[in-house]
Formats: C-alpha cells, structure tokens, sequence
C-alpha cells in the first residue's frame, strides 16, 4: 500500500542536532519503518547553505522513506502542511547574556514560528522544542498559536529520562529494558526533578534495588541526571547532539506509537493542573501515550521530599513565565 508522506518540519536544520537528526528521520525511525516522509528545514538566512550541503548528503544516502526536501529560511514556507515540527534552532546563551536577554532573543524565534504553525500546519501537527529554554519556548510558541490545541505543543525531557534510566541500569547493574517508570519532573534545567521513588527495576522498587542508598539518590543520582548536559558541554566542549537527537526522535516515536505496557514516559506539556502544577505551565511530567494522544499518569503519591523538588523546578517555570510575559512575548 502506497502510504501519504508525512510532513516533518526541522528548524535549526543546518546545526549539530539536526545533522545527526535528520538521516534518522529519513531512514524511518521517528515515525516507523513504513511512513514516507517529506522534509522541510528552516534555517536563518546564512544557515540555508550547510543545509543544502545536509540535504545534498540525504539524497546520497538514497532513503526509501523521504520523498521531498525543502529548504528555506521562511518559517510560513517550512510549516506549510506540517505534521510534525522539531523545533531545534534557537539563540543560545553568550558570555555577558543575561536571563531576559535570553528569553527576550528566544521570544523573537518561537512567537514568529507559534504564529506560523498556527496559520500554516495541518491539523493533525504535533509539536516538539527542543531548542533552550525548552520549556518556556514551547510556552512561547504554544501561546501564539491560539488556534492549535495546546495539548500538541511539547517540550523535550526524554534526554533527561533518558540519562536517569542509564544511570539506574549502571548502579543496579541491569540492562536498560529492566528500568520501568521513571519520571522527569518540572523543567529542562538544573532544577528537573527525576524521580527514582515510583519507578521500577526488574520488577521491583528501583529504590530498593539501588541499595536504598538515599545518599546516592540525593548526592550522585539528582545531580548527575540534572547537571549531565553541563558535563557533555565540559568534557566534550560542545553540547549533546547525538543523544539529543536520539530524544527527540523517541519522544516523537513514543507519542505517535504509544508506550509499552507497564510502563510510562516524561514528557514537557501543558499542565491541566495535575500534581499542584498550575495550569498552563509546560512543565514535565510522567505520561502514557496511546494513538498520538498522552494522559498524565494519575494517583502517584508523593513524598515530602518528592514535593519540595517538583516545587522548586516549578517555581523556576513561573517565574520564566513570568519574565516572558513581562517582555510581552506571551
Ligand atoms: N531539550 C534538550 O534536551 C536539549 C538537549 C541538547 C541541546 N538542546 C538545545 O538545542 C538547541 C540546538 O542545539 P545545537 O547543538 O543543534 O545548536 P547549533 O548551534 O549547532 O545549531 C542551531 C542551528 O539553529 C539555527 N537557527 C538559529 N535560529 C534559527 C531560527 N530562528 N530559525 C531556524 N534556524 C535557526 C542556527 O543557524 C544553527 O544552524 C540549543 O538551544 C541547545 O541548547 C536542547
Ligand atoms: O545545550 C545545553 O545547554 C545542554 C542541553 O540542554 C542538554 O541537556 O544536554
């Protein structure tokens, strides 16, 4: 059966995420190994070049799956018909930069591209930022897209899952398959909450099967799990790429194709209120996703020391809410 492309929009296209993202797309594995997709790449104007080159390389790689590129710099031209949009390209942080100037910069991409979805995707578009700060962008983009459900904009903390459930094999010394239900909670920052308390390890409480060494959870887990992408920066003098990459197209696969059972994922999305979150902020959670929809895994309960963690990374979005509201961007 001959199957309709699938519209992917990539912003940021040219960049160190997108290279090792875009041959993954093409070669099947966001969507699955029988969806056609068509590629549309943004790029600011002195980035179109390197993405030609990229899309150049992706013809050489003769893909089945991708049907058509498109390149340009005109966000209404690369969210036209899209489907599904990976939005990585944003201002990153420069020495002497601060905080507003940063949220103030990325207001200037993600409002623009919110607008285009809005009045230019199809309406089945699904949305990830992935760009820093991931969060608060997708709060930008989602809010000047009055017109798209807000439960389809999504901010990426699969990374952050990720790394928690690697770090949870190597101390419990199991393969990765063995680690279920770990949470992300909150922001993607420093301050991210993941949670080992309700997450599972070969069938029993991961907590237990750490050695219930609370020192560690507090010492070595949190911060090496929140702090990972400050490390990749310093030993590897650039930040995440490829497992940033590797993220986004899980987060993507898993909202589309559901998740296992038995199991859940983190996911960046707008909160309807669910464990004090207040509404409206895109703050991390754990979710189960079935037929291109997600649910916030109900019920958990939480501890005092579960409580003060998902209120401190909270706070940290409000007040970037906040910030943004002032500058006017939402
Ligand atoms: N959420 C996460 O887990 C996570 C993980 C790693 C990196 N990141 C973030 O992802 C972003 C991209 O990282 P990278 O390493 O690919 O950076 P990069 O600098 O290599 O590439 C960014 C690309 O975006 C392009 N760009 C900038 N503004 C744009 C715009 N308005 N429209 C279209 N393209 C634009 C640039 O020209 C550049 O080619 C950064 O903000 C980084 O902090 C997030
Ligand atoms: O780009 C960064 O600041 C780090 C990145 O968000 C990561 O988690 O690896």
């Amino acid at each position: 059966m001959t199957r309709t492309p699938v519209n992917v929009t990539v912003t940021g296209a040219a960049g160190q995420i997108g290279y090792a993202l875009l041959f993954r797309i093409a070669s099947g594995h966001l969507l699955g190994a029988d969806v056609p997709v068509n590629l549309r790449l943004l790029e600011i104007p002195q980035g179109v070049k390197a993405a030609e080159g990229v899309a150049m390389e992706l013809d050489d790689c003769a893909f089945p799956l991708l049907r058509d590129i498109t390149i340009t710099d005109q966000a209404n031209v690369a969210f036209d018909g899209a489907n599904v949009a990976l939005l990585v390209g944003a201002r990153p942080r420069t020495a002497g930069m601060e905080r507003g100037d940063l949220l103030s910069a990325n207001g200037g991409i993600f409002g623009p591209q919110g607008k285009a979805i809005n009045d230019n995707a199809a309406d089945d578009i699904k949305v990830l930022v992935v760009g820093n700060p991931a969060n608060t962008n997708a709060l930008i983009a989602q809010r000047n897209a009055p017109d798209v459900p807000a439960e389809r904009f999504t901010a990426m903390t699969r990374l952050d899952h990720n790394r928690a459930v690697a770090q949870l094999a190597k101390k419990a010394g199991v393969t990765v398959e063995d680690v279920k239900k770990v949470t992300i909670w909150g922001n993607h920052s420093a301050t991210q909450y993941p949670d080992l308390f309700h997450a599972e390890i070969s069938g029993k409480a991961a907590f237990d099967a750490v050695g219930a060494d609370q020192e560690w959870v507090e010492n070595f887990f949190i911060p090496k799990v929140a702090k990972r992408g400050a490390e990749i920066i310093e030993v590897r003098g650039a930040s995440s790429a490829a497992s940033a990459a590797n993220a986004a197209i899980d987060h993507v696969y898993t909202w589309v194709n559901g998740t296992p059972a038995g199991d859940w994922t983190s996911m960046g999305i707008v909160s309807d209120g669910s464990y004090g979150v207040p509404e409206g902020l895109i703050s991390s959670f754990p979710v189960t996703t079935a037929n291109g929809t997600f649910e916030i895994v109900q019920g958990l309960d939480l501890s005092e020391f579960d409580r003060k963690r998902i209120d401190a990374s909270v706070g940290e979005l409000a007040e970037e809410r906040d910030a943004v509201q002032e500058l006017g961007l939402i």
